[in-house]
This record gives C-alpha cells, sequence and structure tokens, in this order.
C-alpha cells in the first residue's frame, strides 16, 4: 500500500491552472522524485500537501487517512515534515534550539509546569536536550549545537533543516530543491546524507530536485510535471531517456 497517494490534485490561480489533475503514489521506504522545468507547479504541490493552499478538487491521503484541505500544524501531526527551497531556519536561534522546536510535536509541559519550573519541566527539557543532541550527532553537527544557526556553513543549514524537519517525527519527509546553492562536493555529501536518512530512519523521502546528478543518484523512481499536469511517471532510468521529458527540459 502507498504511504502517500495522491488523486487528481487540482488548483487554479485566476486563470492559470498551476496544478492540474495531479496523481501520484509513494510507496513507503521510497526515495521518490518529483521533477519538472521552472514553472511546472512542483513547489505548489509541495504547498498543497503541507496545507499552505487547500486544493480546488482532489484528495490526499497519507497511510490511508485523508488530509485534505487540514491546516499545516495537523498535517505536521499527520506526519509530514519539509524543508524549504530557500533555508528557513530560526536564525536568532543556537543549531540546539532549532532541533527542540521540531521535538515540540511529541514532547509536552503545561504552561504552568513551564512558569514555576516544576520538576516536570525540567525532566521534559532535560529528555528534549538529549533527544536534540542525538540527532544533531546524527548529522554531525553536535559539535556546533550551541552555535547561532545562522553562522552556520550553508551545506550544514541544510542538514540542520533536516534535522529539524526529522525532528517532528514525520512518516514522509519532503525536500524541496536540497541541492540548491551547493557546490558539488557540498552535493555530494548531501546525497550520502538523504540516503542515510532513509535507510537509518527507514524514512519515506519525496524531493523536488533541478540537479539530475542528484535526481539519477539517489531517486528510484521520478514524476515528471509540465504545465502543472504529468508528462509522466515511472523508474528513474527509463523517465530520464524519454524524448518527452528531454524536450520539455530543452523547451523545444
Ligand atoms: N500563490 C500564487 N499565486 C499565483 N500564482 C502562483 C502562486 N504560487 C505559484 N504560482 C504560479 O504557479 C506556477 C507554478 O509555480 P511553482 O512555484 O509551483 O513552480 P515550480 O515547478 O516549483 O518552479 P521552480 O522550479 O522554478 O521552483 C507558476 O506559474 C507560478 O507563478
Amino acid at each position: 500500500m502507498a504511504l502517500l497517494e495522491i488523486k487528481n490534485l487540482t488548483i487554479s490561480f485566476g486563470g492559470l491552472r498551476a496544478v492540474d489533475d495531479f496523481n501520484i503514489e509513494v510507496t513507503e521506504g521510497q526515495l521518490y522524485g518529483l521533477i519538472g522545468p521552472n514553472g511546472a507547479g512542483k513547489t505548489t504541490v509541495f504547498n498543497l500537501l503541507t496545507g499552505v493552499y487547500k486544493p480546488n478538487e482532489g484528495i490526499i491521503k497519507l497511510d490511508d487517512k485523508d488530509i485534505t484541505g487540514l491546516k499545516t500544524m495537523d498535517i505536521n501531526k499527520a506526519g509530514i515534515a519539509r524543508t524549504f527551497q530557500n533555508i528557513r531556519l530560526f536564525k536568532a536561534l543556537s543549531v540546539l534550539d532549532n532541533v527542540k522546536a521540531g521535538l515540540h510535536n511529541n514532547y509536552h509541559y503545561s504552561a504552568i509546569e513551564g512558569i514555576l519550573r516544576l520538576p516536570s519541566y525540567f525532566r521534559v527539557e532535560k529528555e528534549m536536550n538529549e533527544r536534540a543532541m542525538e540527532l544533531l550527532k546524527v548529522f554531525d553537527l553536535d559539535k556546533e549545537a550551541d552555535y547561532l544557526a545562522s553562522n552556520l556553513p550553508y551545506g550544514k543549514q541544510r542538514k540542520l533543516e533536516i534535522a529539524r524537519a526529522l525532528a517532528t517525527n514525520p512518516k514522509l519527509l519532503l525536500l524541496d530543491e536540497p541541492a540548491a546553492g551547493m557546490n558539488p562536493n557540498e552535493t555530494g555529501e548531501l546525497m550520502d546524507t538523504i540516503r542515510f536518512v532513509r535507510d537509518e530512519f527507514k524514512m519515506t523521502i519525496l524531493l523536488i530536485e533541478h540537479d539530475m546528478k542528484l535526481v539519477s543518484g539517489i531517486c528510484e523512481e521520478l514524476t515528471v510535471l509540465n504545465f502543472g499536469r504529468v508528462l509522466t511517471q515511472g523508474k528513474t532510468g527509463t523517465v530520464l531517456n524519454d524524448p518527452q521529458v528531454i524536450t520539455a527540459y530543452l523547451g523545444e
């Protein structure tokens, strides 16, 4: 059974059908790529998936649960976490606090416990610190735990964004152009990180990417969007050799 199932997803902005009758099935544990030329509708699909926009038509199911039209927070609690094309960290917070912000889905203390600094508050805080440090260690960021997020080099900020998304304990991780702005070395390292996240966290990953080295190197299946519609989908090797796809990218 598919972990993510989207049927007939459609949204229009004015007269523009940015996403038009979009369908996809992503199986648990899969590393799946969503590709297509600029303006094809890829980020709009992510915005629909995460409740930023409500679709005009269509159904989104996660783990067989209908999540169509839910609010962003509720979709995150249902199990979808994302990173953004332009990194969106809490830049004025420490590296550790960025990850702890993601942990709040799963660790709770009441306002009273917090204000009065009751023992339960310290227990939960200690557990959160430990869990956040574990996650930072996985991404080799533990030594920078006290740094301001804005002081990390670009590649590490990307890793931190992924760590924070994982802290919400998702079933599905959405990565929007994770290699954007990276040099070839950083991209190579990022590919290892994404593979590692899938294997170690048994994570299902749907990613948008223009870097074809990354796409062909790590994605098992692809969907190609063009003008809001699915041009083709299937195994990565087959899709990338499809003449329609080559034409769409070359704009012929
Ligand atoms: N909120 C909005 N209002 C109006 N038009 C929008 C809105 N969001 C997206 N669009 C339009 O929808 C189309 C798809 O945009 P989208 O950002 O999803 O493309 P994309 O495939 O992610 O492109 P890129 O690869 O350049 O990031 C574009 O024509 C864009 O201008």
